[in-house]
């Protein structure tokens, strides 16, 4: 396996305890860790700070969507917790992306600064409903615009890959959750793939939580992940 872990575990956990038990159950060559929403508003900067203490790259996904000013404040704040990764929603618009790219590099350390494109959990009917396309033609229309925006890469599913490989630069970091080994429970999940699949399909790094977390040895199922990953 490649000395740069390319699994990213989703700790959606409803404590820290939790998520520090799994942090010290594995380690930084092994993934790295990503904190959500619930985790994050319930534990706060602490918590990021105890994982990259711990040597952990963290991706904080709080997926930001509001005006340019107050998405380029939060992710300036993000970055002042040493974070690896942030991200915004790419459908708050190139002024939104752009200006908050222009504050982070405006830092002498900044974060991998990524957009969500479609959900992962979203499907052809939920996006009829939004009055959208079907999701590759949406991923590609906001792919398009970030990659326009200068940022380093976007959210979408692995279905979506190699799609937007071939429009962005090589460098074009492709993040991509809904990543279910075979015989795994989809959950709440629309758009998934096996990790083997994702990678061979052109994703950077694999989003996975519950098919970790909640089995019954998270950190036996993360190395059977990157077991099938180096085969
Ligand atoms: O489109 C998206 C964007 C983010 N996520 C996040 O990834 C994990 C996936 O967890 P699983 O348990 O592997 O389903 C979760 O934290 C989501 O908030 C996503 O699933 N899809």
């Amino acid at each position: 396996m490649s000395s740069l872990p390319k699994v990213i575990v989703a700790l959606d956990y409803s404590n820290a305890a939790e998520a520090l038990a799994f942090a010290d159950r594995v380690n930084p060559a092994l993934c790295r860790l990503k904190v959500g929403k619930e985790l994050f508003t319930r534990c706060g900067p602490l918590l990021i700070e105890q994982l990259v203490v711990r040597g952990f790259d963290v991706f904080l996904d709080l997926k930001f969507h509001d005006i340019p000013n107050t998405v380029a404040q939060a992710c300036k704040a993000a970055a002042e917790l040493g974070v690896w990764m942030v991200n915004v929603h790419a459908s708050g618009g190139r002024r939104m992306m752009e200006t908050t790219r222009n504050a982070l590099e405006a830092l002498p350390q900044r974060p991998l600064l990524i957009a969500v494109t479609v959900l992962t959990s979203l499907n052809t009917e939920d996006l009829a409903e939004l009055r959208q396309p079907d999701p590759a033609s949406q991923v590609e229309l906001l792919a398009r615009l970030t990659h326009g925006c200068g940022l380093d890469g976007v959210v979408c599913s692995a279905h979506e890959a190699a799609l937007v490989r071939s429009f962005t630069h090589p460098a074009f970091t492709l993040v991509t959750p809904g990543i279910r080994p075979a015989n795994s429970a989809a959950n709440d999940q629309s758009r998934i793939m096996t990790p083997r699949a994702a990678i061979e399909a052109g994703s950077d790094y694999l989003v996975i939580g519950r098919p970790i977390t909640q089995s019954d040895d998270p950190a036996a199922s993360l190395l059977e992940i990157n077991a099938s990953l180096a085969g």
